[in-house]
């Protein structure tokens, strides 16, 4: 039984945050646990509220799963408020953990703000010196490095500076770079690039693409498999979910997290 964690935020519309993360946990077959950091009214129309959770309750979330179930490997997505990240990065430290996947959530498809600017400064002191995987998006990216992406050679430019704040391994991700017909992911771990390709589908249905493609890498790590390993097997996992996506609601769908075990033929 491999068990993952996921410190992250609540998308009541089902798409992103916590709910794709466990979505994508089950679907990879690893037992997946929760800490809610915060509470979002949303769907597929934008996000219409925000109540962050207690530093307290955060940390107790943490203590509760740490204490009792144990956990192989934990992603962060929405953290909100600098205080939130300094109560994740410590309880990070606590236990010492190490196989930790940080997507920096910053702003919801909508443009709706999920990470409070002056956050940001604490996502890359506090948060990413424990960070053995970072999953920017583009504009994510060039917030943390003050960097402008418009190639691979800036992709990897962003991702060096990402790594001169500890983190071990960055994966660019190419969902924002519009100008191609490809999605292109770019893997650095300090030392080599490796990139990942699929074909862009055309589809407004993305909602949660950033969420799942990391939970995949988190849920790969957590069964004992290698980064590159992690980040091939994502790549399909979303892939497959954009591809068959969901048309629900009247804004951006979600993305379809039963589609790559169902292409595997795997049916209950
Ligand atoms: N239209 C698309 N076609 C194919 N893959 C996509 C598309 N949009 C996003 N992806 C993939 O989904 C994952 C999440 O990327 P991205 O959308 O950049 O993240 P975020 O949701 O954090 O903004 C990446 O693997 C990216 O390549
Ligand atoms: C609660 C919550 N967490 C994260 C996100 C952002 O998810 P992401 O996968 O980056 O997808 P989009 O917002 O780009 O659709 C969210 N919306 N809500």
């Amino acid at each position: 039984m491999f068990k993952a964690l996921t410190i992250a935020g609540s998308d009541s519309g089902g798409g992103a945050g916590i709910q794709a993360d466990l979505k994508t946990f089950q679907e990879l077959d690893v037992y997946g646990m929760s800490a809610i950091t915060a509470v979002t009214a949303q769907n597929t129309l934008g996000v219409q509220g925000v109540q962050p959770i207690s530093k307290e309750m955060i940390a107790a979330q943490i203590d509760a799963v740490a204490q009792d179930l144990g956990v192989d490997a934990l992603k962060t997505g929405m953290l909100f408020s600098s205080d939130i990240i300094i109560t994740v990065a410590e309880k990070i430290r606590h236990y010492g953990w190490n196989k930790v996947v940080v997507d920096p959530v910053m702003i919801a498809k909508g443009g709706a703000p999920l990470l409070q600017q002056e956050a940001v400064t604490a996502v890359k002191e506090k948060l990413l010196p424990y960070a053995f995987i970072v999953t920017p998006n583009i504009p994510e990216a060039e917030e943390l490095t003050g960097l402008r992406i418009q190639s691979e050679a800036d992709k990897i430019e962003a991702a060096k500076k990402l790594i001169s704040y500890g983190v071990k391994n960055v994966i660019i991700k190419g969902g924002h770079d519009e100008n191609t017909n490809e999605s292109i992911d770019l893997l650095f771990d300090g030392k080599d690039s490796y990139t990942f390709t699929s074909h862009r589908i055309n589809t407004k249905n993305t909602h949660g693409t950033g969420c799942t493609f990391s939970a995949s890498i988190t849920a790969c790590l957590a069964k004992g498999l290698s980064v590159y390993e992690s980040v091939v097997i994502a790549k399909r996992f979303i892939t497959a979910a954009i591809e068959a996506d969901l048309e629900l609601g009247s804004g951006h769908g979600p993305t379809n997290h039963w589609a790559y075990k169902r292409k595997a033929g795997i049916t209950v």
